[in-house]
């Protein structure tokens, strides 16, 4: 299985940095990983109005580097929510169905455009809390590796 992460923008923290690198460590005992960062547009200091334009902008960019023929589950505070024991179960289920790709879709500061969520196969929250682009690739990668490491009846934290 190839786990592809499309996300917007680039990690600044060194902490959030870290944890990525380990979990992206971890994770290359399970499946295959890529983290395909696309460019943040600016947002222009007069912003009304504009924050179509930006995730408009920001969504081509995402569209044009999802991988051919993956299942693509976009992050989105107002998607459905999902369990860990859920997760596992549905990529156990792709991968049953024949898929060996699935990108994540991560959106930049203002969310993702209609056009990329709409693209989606599976809108899903992590909670009913915003976290930052940063911290939100870092808990992802997290319940994947948790979500592999059930899938593979190994123990992990509870
Ligand atoms: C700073 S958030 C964007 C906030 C923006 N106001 C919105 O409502 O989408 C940046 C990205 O992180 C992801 N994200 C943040 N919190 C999330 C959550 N609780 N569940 C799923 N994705 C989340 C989404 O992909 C979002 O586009």
């Amino acid at each position: 299985m190839t786990i592809n992460i499309v996300t917007v923008g680039k990690i600044k923290e060194d902490y959030i940095n870290r944890g990525i690198a380990e979990f992206s460590k971890r994770l290359l005992k399970y499946c295959n990983l890529n983290i395909i960062e696309v460019a943040h547009e600016n947002i222009p200091k007069n912003s009304t109005g504009q924050a179509d334009m930006v995730k408009s902008k920001e969504g081509k960019r995402i569209l044009a580097r999802i991988p051919d023929n993956s299942y693509k589950i976009v992050l989105d505070v107002k998607g459905k929510p999902m369990t860990s024991k859920g997760l596992a179960s549905s990529i156990q289920n792709l991968q049953v169905q024949g898929w060996s790709n699935i990108t994540f879709i991560i959106g930049g500061s203002l969310g993702l455009s209609e056009k990329v969520l709409n693209e989606a196969d599976y809108q899903l929250s992590l909670s009913h809390m915003t976290f930052t682009h940063q911290m939100i690739r870092l808990i992802l990668l997290e319940q994947i590796y948790r979500a592999f490491k059930i899938i593979a009846g190994e123990p992990y934290h509870k």
